[in-house]
């Protein structure tokens, strides 16, 4: 599937807007850290986030090690950082509000 890089312009205004994300690998991704209670919580939260990726085709590069899960978002199909990352992010969000 084509889908375009976002540019750097872009990057910019949309990173603003999700203040807890940060731009890595050069800026071709997008990552956060996530931590939780404990090992299941940080597992639920995983399992949830699977639904949506699995939903939007869009899926998340991550490490878990007990409460702690680390989320690295790029669009494999676009070489780099796309809308599809930033919408995701966005759901992911959602899911902790
Ligand atoms: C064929 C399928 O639509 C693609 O391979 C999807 C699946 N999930 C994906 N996930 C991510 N992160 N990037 C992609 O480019 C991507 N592409």
């Amino acid at each position: 599937m084509s889908v375009e890089q976002l540019t750097k312009d872009e990057r910019k205004s949309w990173l603003d807007a999700l203040s807890e994300w940060r731009l890595c690998r050069d800026d071709s991704a997008i990552e956060r850290t996530f931590e939780f209670a404990n090992f299941s919580e940080a597992f639920a939260f995983m399992t949830r986030v699977a639904m949506l990726a699995e939903r939007k085709d869009h899926h998340p590069e991550w490490f878990n090690v007990y409460n702690k899960v680390e989320i690295t978002l790029t669009t494999h199909d676009a070489g780099g950082l796309s809308l599809r990352d930033v919408k995701l992010a966005r759901k992911i969000d959602k899911l902790l509000a």
